[in-house]
């Protein structure tokens, strides 16, 4: 088993072996008894299945299809899972190359699951580590029934959706919802500032109101102390928006509050916030309005 993206932290109750580009980010893992192969190929030759978690679509398609990608270890009767958030023509190319090899392949999108029970600073990085995601999957059925009882270990409840590419389309449109709900949520913190309102007890309203999100709850007092633990990172955050503009413009599809939130997280970026949580986009907006 390989695991690429490292910031979710999974308890498996299996064998566990792992690669990393960083090495040093799967000490953790091996001083839990986890085996560490030296490239994705061999941690594929070596585990019946593979799980990757990348950052973006050409790290997802490099690490499966490039040189010493784990395409070249696999083969009949092994699957691969690719957990990256990637676009639907990125999950099929993939897709393509595993499946040429004889192996099986499956698409998982993670989202996180809301418990009133989070600890208030948590974000996505808690629910992985307490085993509390929901999985979007689509692709092969019976690698989906084989995978299902490591899903069950990292995961509070998963959808089957159908062919490949579906996993990717459904996540990037959570994700460009999430996105545009924060960038509205940090204008919300800045404006009731502005005017000599508490933004703490704006938290509190919109908690108890029908518009109430959990991720308010959870990420809002962080914020209002311009803290931003990574959970989610912003890059990322940026990444599924500039995908899922791309998914509605295949199909004519006007998101003009996507297009506008997008901008706000380039901004974001551009101020060196990248690898900060996605909740500092309201940086973007503190420095517009310092005059
Ligand atoms: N964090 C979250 O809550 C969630 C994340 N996701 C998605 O999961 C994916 C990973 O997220 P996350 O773990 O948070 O992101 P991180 O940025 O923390 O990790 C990205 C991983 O990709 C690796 N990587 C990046 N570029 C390359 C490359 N060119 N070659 C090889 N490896 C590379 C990094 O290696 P290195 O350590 O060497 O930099 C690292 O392991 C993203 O697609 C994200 O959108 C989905 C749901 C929730
Ligand atoms: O994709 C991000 C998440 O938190 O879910």
């Amino acid at each position: 088993m390989f695991i690429g993206g490292y910031r979710a932290v999974y308890k498996f109750k299996c064998d566990v072996t792992v690669w990393n580009r960083t090495k040093s980010k799967c000490d953790p893992l091996i001083s839990l008894g986890a085996t560490y192969k030296a490239s994705p190929e061999e941690v594929a030759a070596y585990c019946d299945v593979t799980i990757a978690m990348l950052a973006d679509p050409n790290s997802a398609v490099d690490i499966a299809c490039g040189k010493n990608g784990a395409a070249n270890g696999m083969g009949p009767g092994k699957g691969y899972v690719d957990v990256s958030t990637v676009d639907d023509g990125t999950s099929k190319l993939i897709c393509e190359r595993i499946k040429a090899t004889g192996a099986s392949f499956l698409e998982v999108l993670l989202f996180f699951f809301a418990s009133p029970s989070l600890a208030p600073v948590s974000g996505s990085k808690k629910p992985a580590e307490d085993g509390q995601l929901i999985f979007l999957t689509a692709g092969d059925q019976s690698l989906y029934e084989r995978v299902a009882p490591l899903l069950e270990i990292m995961g509070k409840s998963k959808f089957y959706l159908g062919d490949i590419g579906k996993g990717a389309t459904m996540k990037l449109v959570v994700n460009m919802v999430m996105g545009s709900m924060m960038a509205t949520f940090s204008e919300g913190l800045m404006l009731s500032e502005k005017v000599g309102l508490d933004p703490s007890v704006l938290v509190e309203v919109i908690s108890q109101g029908a518009i109430s999100a959990p991720m308010y709850r959870l990420k809002g007092p962080s914020m209002i102390q311009s803290q931003y633990p990574t959970a989610f990172p912003l890059k990322h955050q940026q990444k599924d928006l500039r995908l899922a503009l791309g998914l509605a413009e295949s199909v004519s599809q006007p998101i003009p509050i996507a297009a506008a939130a997008n901008e706000l997280y380039k901004v974001a970026k551009s101020q060196g916030l990248s690898d900060e949580d996605f909740s500092a986009v309201i940086e973007a907006l503190k420095s517009k309005t310092k005059e």
